[in-house]
């Protein structure tokens, strides 16, 4: 009959599913016992996460181990590990997995972008960003989960389909960025009804079905509010940084606060909040107006504990004078390309400010 010794050097090299270590460095063997005339053994395990599919297997997997082994019977029982444990192991352990969510070695800086409610800009600070930091030398990816309206594609022009190879998708790319939209396979933009399950699922094949080979950022054009899908991300990604579009309309801020609210129930690190359409300025006079209100995007960093990063004026980009035509990219020699780029260069040294 085995010893508790063997017993122990049995289970040592299990792997815990979510720490992505094996037990005998999480400790995880927390007690054994032994009833020699019955060949039962009793173990109790302790992992980063109980009653989950996970758990089931690490079940099968160790009363496998121990009958293979000489045990007649084994009675399993699973706790949570203690929080210093799981702590010390988990960043490890996300970053590892979202290394496997887009099936390359080098780990994209994620950033999603959300806002309160639509029409703030959110799709247009997301594509501008992207190109100044395509600009100041980045790759960078765009995936453009705003179910409610995909318009990163016609923002920056683009006319053509991403091509399959296989089993992958290459993404679209235009002006150096690539780019992934559900909008790409949705018919003439017919309306398409998305139930919550299919939100997460599209997300999930965007990042293992798209080759997007190594990327310095990827930007995630995120629903307006604090729907099914920023919930999808906070899982996927628990290091996506967060960027808040408001415009400045004290009741906006409002609305707004509460998708950052999210972020910071999850643990999300919020960047900023980018206030948009903040003010308009008269060619001629140069003096400002501030159509829509003052003071929203302020109140609204004070809410969720940050700064406002970025303040942009109401205008259009200058007239194209190519055949390209990119609707919503403001050109590097444009006040607002200027915007971008600052916002552009502090995110960067923020991010290189962490590595
Ligand atoms: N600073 C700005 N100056 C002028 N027009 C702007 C500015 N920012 C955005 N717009 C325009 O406002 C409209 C809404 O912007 P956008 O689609 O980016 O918002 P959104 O928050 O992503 O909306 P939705 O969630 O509905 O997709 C667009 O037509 C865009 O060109």
């Amino acid at each position: 009959m085995l010893s508790e010794e063997e017993i122990q050097n049995l289970l040592n090299p299990v792997q815990d599913p979510f720490l992505h270590r094996t037990l005998e460095e999480t400790g995880g063997v927390r007690s054994i016992s032994i009833k020699e005339e019955k060949k039962h053994v009793s173990v109790k395990v302790g992992i980063g996460k109980t009653n989950t599919p996970e758990q089931m297997e690490l079940q099968q997997e160790i009363v496998s181990i121990l009958k293979k082994n000489g045990a007649a019977t084994v009675g399993l029982r699973f706790e949570q590990l203690p929080d210093d444990v799981i702590e010390k192991y988990q960043s490890d352990a996300e970053a590892e997995d979202e290394k496997d969510l887009l099936g390359v070695s080098k780990q994209p800086n994620f950033i999603s972008v959300s806002s309160g409610k639509g029409g703030v800009g959110k799709s247009t600070v997301t594509v501008n960003l992207a190109m100044s930091l395509t600009r100041l030398g980045q790759k960078v990816g765009i995936i453009d989960a705003d179910i409610y309206g995909f318009s990163i594609p016609d923002m920056m022009g683009i006319e053509n389909r991403p091509q399959v190879r296989g089993e992958t998708i290459i993404p679209v790319e235009r002006y150096g960025v690539k780019v992934m939209s559900m909008g790409f396979f949705v018919e003439d933009n017919s309306p398409v009804i998305w139930r919550g399950p299919m939100l997460g699922k599209m997300l999930n094949n965007f990042f293992q079905e798209v080759e997007w080979g190594d990327l310095d950022y990827l930007l995630l054009d995120l629903p307006p509010g604090t729907g099914d899908i920023a919930m999808d991300v906070h899982d996927l990604i628990p290091s996506a940084k967060e960027l808040i579009v408001s415009t400045p309309h004290p009741s906006a801020a409002f609305v707004a606060a509460r998708a950052g609210q999210m972020a910071i129930k999850t643990e999300h690190e919020i960047l900023g909040v980018i206030e948009n359409m903040a003010y308009f300025e008269s060619k001629k006079t140069g003096e400002r107006e501030y159509v829509f209100g003052s003071g929203g995007g302020k109140k609204l960093a004070e809410v969720l504990q940050t700064k406002v990063i970025g303040q942009l004026p109401l205008q259009q980009p200058y007239e194209n004078e190519d055949d390209e035509f990119a609707p919503s990219i403001y050109q590097e020699d444009h006040p607002l390309g200027k915007e971008y780029h600052k916002i552009a260069s502090m995110i960067m040294a923020k991010m290189e400010e962490e590595e």
